[in-house]
């Protein structure tokens, strides 16, 4: 492809191959974007570490090839004459990710109300990156307000396409809002819009395509990575057919396309009864796995025996205490998940969930291993290939060209983007690298201010640090 604004360097495309592996050549052209706020900071500093790994770990038969594409403010500040409004997001940079397949980049300003919508999710749905992946992980030393941080070993698969995320929505008093408004009220019968003289009106898009290829790809994971379960996060008690179709949708995929390797949680209690107890008749133990069961209808009662029989039919495969060798799918409502991701920590493992539930978890989960300086994430569409690795962070505008934030976020994608690529000797070393610098205790100012007789380095001081570390 010719680029009109971007130059395109020295070296290879990274390409998918016809077994659905990437193919990556030894210079392959990676496109990163610098960022808004801190991001030219963490950037410079992320890059440093990251090509100084790579030429440690192969001597110069590897290197990256790095190619600058433009996004967020320094894009419209240099383009926007010749671009406008599509200044914010040129059509080349998205090109550009497509065509390199991998690439990497700094947080981008998203103004709250009015304004452009998020460049970072509008990447995400361009470029169809269904899945973020957040894996939140304890490095020994690091200040937490939690007592056992290490406990705290989760990897989140949030829904990167829809959602209320995706955008939909309109301001009150609108033409749209109002046309909207009038279906609704008029049409669909709706009564229970509180003020209607002064609402706005946004819609949730949940899929069952969109559901489904995330969890696969969250029990793909799981799987590849001898990880004991998977709980399926949601709201679907309130918001029945959207969150709640969510669930379903992903206990369908499990047990339909994973049979053999997965026990969903309520089988493993009926199937725990019956290794008990194997003369137990299927209406005890529906009693034992529905404490109500007493209480409902005949046609209730006979739901949940349906149930029992059901996952009786795996004690072949799952019986004898088979199924606990296997992959738990699990779900928790999204409100108890976030006390219990603290207080039982030991229980979550992969998670997967939706778009705004998954933004809120990353945050949270990353506060729980010494915070949002050390949160790294990809955007990966798994069958294409497609990938671009991002912090958990935003840009954090006030510490904006001051050297100062922890570049641990970015470093860490980057880290996952050298996995992503097979590089694993390059990522090893980074790894190795900030497990020394952290337990030397030469931290940036956000550990530093929760650690007993830390040494405070500047961003690039970090980045020095742990090349000198490696
Ligand atoms: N993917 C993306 O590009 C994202 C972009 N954003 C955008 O970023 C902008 C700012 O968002 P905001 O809500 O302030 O959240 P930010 O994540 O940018 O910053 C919030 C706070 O988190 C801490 N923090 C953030 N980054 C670091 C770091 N590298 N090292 C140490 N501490 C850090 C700082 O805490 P303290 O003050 O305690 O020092 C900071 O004030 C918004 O426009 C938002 O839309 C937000 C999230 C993701
Ligand atoms: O796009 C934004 O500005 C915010 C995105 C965000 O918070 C996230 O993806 O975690
Ligand atoms: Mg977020």
């Amino acid at each position: 492809m010719n680029y009109t604004y971007l130059t395109v360097p020295q070296g290879e495309k990274i390409s998918m191959g016809s077994d659905g592996k990437l193919r990556v050549p030894a210079n392959p052209i990676i496109p990163f974007i610098e960022g808004d706020g801190t991001g030219p900071d963490i950037w410079r500093a992320a890059k440093r570490v990251l090509d100084a790994a790579v030429a440690r770990a192969y001597g110069g038969a590897r290197k990256i090839s790095w190619m600058e594409v433009f996004a967020g403010e320094k894009s419209f500040n240099m383009f926007r004459e010749s671009m406008g409004d599509r200044a914010w997001l040129p059509d080349e940079t998205v090109d550009a990710y497509r065509e390199f397949l991998v690439g990497i980049k700094g947080p981008l300003t998203t103004p709250i109300g009015g304004g452009i919508r998020s460049l970072n999710v509008a990447l995400r749905q361009l470029l169809d990156l269904y899945v973020c992946l957040r894996p939140v992980r304890y490095f020994q030393g690091v200040p937490s307000p939690v007592k056992k941080p290490q406990d705290v070993d989760m990897v989140i698969f949030r829904e990167n396409t829809e959602d209320i995320y995706a955008g939909i929505e309109w301001m009150q008093g609108t033409t749209e809002c109002e046309k909207l408004k009038r279906f609704l009220l008029e049409e669909m019968k709706v009564t229970n819009i509180r003020f209607p003289g002064s609402v706005s009106l946004g819609v949730k898009p949940i899929s069952k395509e969109g559901s489904q290829r995330l969890v696969r790809a969250a029990i793909d994971y799981a799987l590849e990575q001898g990880r004991r379960s998977v709980t399926l996060v949601h709201k679907g008690n309130i918001m029945k057919y959207t969150e709640g179709a969510f669930k379903e949708w992903g206990y369908q995929v499990a047990t339909e396309q994973f049979r053999d390797r997965v026990v969903t949680e309520r089988e493993s209690w009926i199937i725990a009864n019956q290794d008990k107890n194997p003369t137990m008749a299927p209406e005890e133990n529906a009693r034992l796995i529905e404490p109500g069961y007493d209480l409902m209808t005949p046609n209730q009662r006979q739901r949940i025996v349906d149930e029992v029989q059901a996952a009786l039919g795996l004690m072949a495969t799952h019986g004898n205490g088979q199924w606990k060798k296997l992959l738990l799918i699990k779900d928790s409502i999204a409100d108890i998940a976030l006390q219990q991701v603290l207080t039982r920590a030991k229980e979550f493992d992969v998670i997967a969930t939706m778009n705004l539930e998954g933004d809120f978890l990353s945050d949270a989960l990353a506060a729980q291993v010494g915070g949002i300086g050390i949160a790294p994430g990809a955007n990966i569409n798994y069958l294409t290939g497609h990938a671009i690795f991002e912090a958990t962070h935003g840009t954090a505008p006030k510490y904006a060209n001051q050297d100062k934030v922890n570049p641990g976020s970015v470093i860490l994608s980057g880290v996952m983007m050298l996995e992503y690529l097979g590089w694993r000797e390059a990522a090893d070393l980074v790894i190795a690298a900030i497990d020394r610098t952290i337990s030397q205790k030469k931290v940036t100012y956000d550990f530093e201010r929760l650690m007993e007789g830390a040494t405070l380095v500047s961003c690039s001081g970090f980045a020095d640090a742990l090349i000198g570390n490696m």
